[in-house]
């Protein structure tokens, strides 16, 4: 497939104005390939968080484009940017965005349901991936009755239950313990991950930089160094 996953070209974005005027990118351009797991790393405060979200179509970025599967996704409206990523993008947020009135199994089923399909379905496929998490125990549970490892781990279903094209994860390990954050990106790797899909990771986490296949380093807003292959735990 000739198509890049993910273009981004000339991103800007500042918050506020005058005096309280900051930048957070600025002017980051990069490309993602179908196949690949890119990670992007930096300190805290570098614009990881404010990228991904211009990449994701959930922040409007103050110039510069992104283009994802070869449709700009900042030209489309509301309503068509919100299809677009129910269809193509599966986002796990920093904080996990979990529905605290609904149960952990119906969080998980939330994509396929919007998707509209059949409800049995959706909740037997759901339950699948909860089983994938290890939390199949704790499907008829509100997430706010979940550990916070618990909630990440049910927001990393949600996100893949619908096998999405391009998955982007905020920090998905921060709240496991180093085995369980292993064995679930392993997972990621191995099973969601193929020629047709692209994953973007923001973490700090040495101990799953093994799976990556490039990481780009951000510092102050900016791509400082873009690395390949080859990654072991700092
Ligand atoms: N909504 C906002 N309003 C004002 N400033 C913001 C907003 N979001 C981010 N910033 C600022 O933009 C800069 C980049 O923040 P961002 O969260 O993207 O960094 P990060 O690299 O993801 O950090 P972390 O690793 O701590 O999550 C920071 O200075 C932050 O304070």
């Amino acid at each position: 497939m000739s198509e890049r996953a993910v273009k981004a070209i000339e991103l800007v974005k500042w918050f506020g104005e005058g005096a309280a005027k900051t930048y957070a990118v600025k002017g980051i351009s990069f490309e993602a390939n179908f196949g690949e797991m890119l990670y992007i790393v930096g300190p805290s405060g570098s614009g990881k968080t404010t990228l991904l979200s211009m990449i994701s179509g959930i922040l409007r970025p103050n110039s510069g484009t992104v283009v994802i599967h070869g449709q700009e996704i900042w030209k489309l409206g509301n309503n068509a940017i919100a299809d677009f990523r129910l269809n193509t993008i599966g986002f796990v947020f920093q904080d996990y965005h979990l529905f605290p009135k609904l149960t952990t199994l119906e969080n998980v089923a939330i994509p396929l349901i919007l998707k509209k399909q059949d409800w049995k379905k959706a909740m037997d496929t759901a339950m699948e991936f909860l089983e994938v998490v290890e939390l199949k125990e704790r499907a008829s549970l509100p997430p706010l009755k979940l550990s916070g490892g618990e909630q990440q781990r049910v927001a990393i279903a949600r996100a893949i239950v619908s096998r999405p094209d391009i998955l982007i994860l905020d920090e998905p390990t921060a709240s496991l313990d180093g085995n369980t954050g292993k064995k679930i990106l392993g997972f990621v790797k191995e099973n969601v991950l193929n020629e047709h899909r692209c994953i973007l990771i923001v973490t700090h986490d040495s101990r799953i930089f093994e799976y990556a296949d490039r990481m780009i380093k951000m510092e102050d807003g900016k791509i400082v160094e873009v690395l390949s292959g080859g990654f072991d735990e700092e």
